[in-house]
């Protein structure tokens, strides 16, 4: 399938639908609200992974992994937490033909799953504090417009889970993993995010306070919640007695964190970066960062142009750098072009029998379109800098177009006129309840 049908900026929701299944990375699935997640999308998925896991484990968390099910009783314990959310918990009410004595809930989150064991296992100040996360799917029944990574019935997650002797150390924890969401976004998906904390009414109820980084989308005019990072208080540990003797032979009640990203990350990657070719992908997530693509013609020696091509795929992997290479003859360079593109890979290498005579090739960016002839010799010092050029381009062109849509307001009209005209807004906030008599007098 050549080209995109739909523009980004004639009908965004179906852009975006098209540019995640023509770059092969969702497939639609035959539930509503459930997708096929194909390599490049895990390979993504796995990058962020890769950086993520080891940075927790460096701040002494470990993973752990607690079953999906989790019983009724359980899951109705912490009453505000679950109140507004009861339509989405999906329930298995049978097994087989039989129906089950007790219906059991499917993880929407575990911290009604774990807490009773949190309980279990915290008996004084040394076994403080304990540090779990798991890397787990969850299911929310959401009827909201379903949308490939960004909203649906079952997601990927990591979700950490920690609880600590005193407040102090729970509030340094919150942000000290909001930093590290904002490196997910800002350093590898090349996605500016502003830190901040939710108000009362936007914040997790069960909570005591909510951080979270934000993205924006341009497109659309809408803030999205990129990643978030609770301080939980102790209110679970209330509900969950989850008490401990603290070093004088008091007793104590412990502090509590809950934090989270989904694959909703890289959602937000296809929406900032795509473009009307398809798919971006900033290198640093790419699985494939260069598609060395074999340019011949009729009477060209095209046995010398597809070796050429084979060792500087090798040469680029060979130092390092993720190099794919298409010489297949039933396609032709035009088609291949489009098809690489589609799919975001970063840079094409082409080499035909003029680069071969010039003993260069031609390198085109994905980012930007620039053509660059680089000499073979150079080319492997000169293949990583572009890539790393178009990383830093990819975060500086998204940060430019966020910020040129923050707009300062100062009554509630502007407010709504810069809402209705696509901006982020930066208005004063002063937190209090609107009450009749203040709208009505101003
Ligand atoms: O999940 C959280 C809070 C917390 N959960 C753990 C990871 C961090 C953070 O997301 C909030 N939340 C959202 N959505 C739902 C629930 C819920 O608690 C519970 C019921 C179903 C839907
Ligand atoms: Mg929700």
């Amino acid at each position: 399938k050549l080209g995109m049908a739909v523009k980004k900026d004639d009908n965004f929701g179906e852009w975006y639908s098209e540019v995640v299944v023509n770059s092969e990375m969702i497939e639609y699935y035959d539930i509503s609200g459930c997708y096929i997640l194909r390599p490049q999308a895990i390979s993504i998925w796995e990058t962020l992974q890769a950086f993520f896991d080891p940075e927790i484990k460096k701040m002494g968390i470990k993973n752990a992994y607690f079953p999906l099910f989790v019983t009724e009783n359980v899951l109705q314990k912490e009453k505000d937490h679950i109140e507004g959310f009861a339509p989405e918990v999906a329930w298995v009410t049978k097994s087989g033909k039989s129906e089950l004595e007790v219906p059991i809930a499917i993880r929407p989150t575990s911290e009604t799953v774990m807490y009773p064991y949190f309980a279990k296992w915290i008996r004084g100040h040394r076994d403080l504090p304990l540090k779990l996360n798991q890397w787990c799917n969850v299911v929310r029944w959401e009827f909201s417009n379903p949308t490939p990574f960004i909203r649906s019935r079952e997601f990927l997650w990591q979700e950490g889970h920690t609880a600590f002797a005193i407040k102090e150390e729970a509030d340094q924890e919150v942000l000290e993993i909001l930093e590290l969401y904002r490196r997910v976004y800002e350093e590898y998906l090349a996605i500016p995010v502003i830190k901040g904390k939710k108000s009362e009414l936007e914040k997790f109820a069960g909570g005591l306070y909510t951080t979270s980084v934000e993205a924006f989308i341009p497109h659309t005019g809408r803030g999205i919640q990129g990643a978030t990072s609770h301080c939980l208080g102790q209110n679970f540990a209330k509900m969950f007695q989850i008490n401990f003797e603290d070093d004088k032979g008091g007793k104590g009640m412990v502090w509590q964190n809950s934090w989270a990203y989904s694959t909703r990350t890289i959602g937000v990657m296809v929406m900032v970066h795509g473009d009307d070719k398809g798919l971006v992908l900033p290198p640093k997530v790419a699985s494939a960062q260069v598609v060395v693509i074999p340019v011949p013609y009729k009477d060209a020696d095209t046995t010398a142009i597809k070796a050429a091509c084979e060792s500087t795929a090798n040469d680029l992997n060979a130092a390092g750098m993720r190099a794919d290479l298409d010489t297949r003859e039933n396609y032709s360079p035009g088609w291949k072009y489009s098809h690489w593109e589609m799919k975001g890979i970063p840079l094409r290498i082409e080499i035909g029998p003029r680069d071969l005579e010039k003993s260069q090739v031609r390198i085109v960016r994905r980012d930007n379109g620039a053509k660059i002839d680089v000499p073979m010799g150079e080319l492997v010092e000169k293949v990583q800098e572009i890539l790393t050029s178009i990383q830093e381009n990819l975060f500086n062109t998204a940060k430019e177009k966020r910020d040129a849509c923050i707009e300062v307001v100062h009554t509630w009209d502007e407010f709504m006129t810069a809402l209705n005209n696509k901006k982020l807004i930066l208005a004063p906030w002063c937190d209090e309840e609107i009450v009749d008599q203040v709208m009505s007098s101003n």
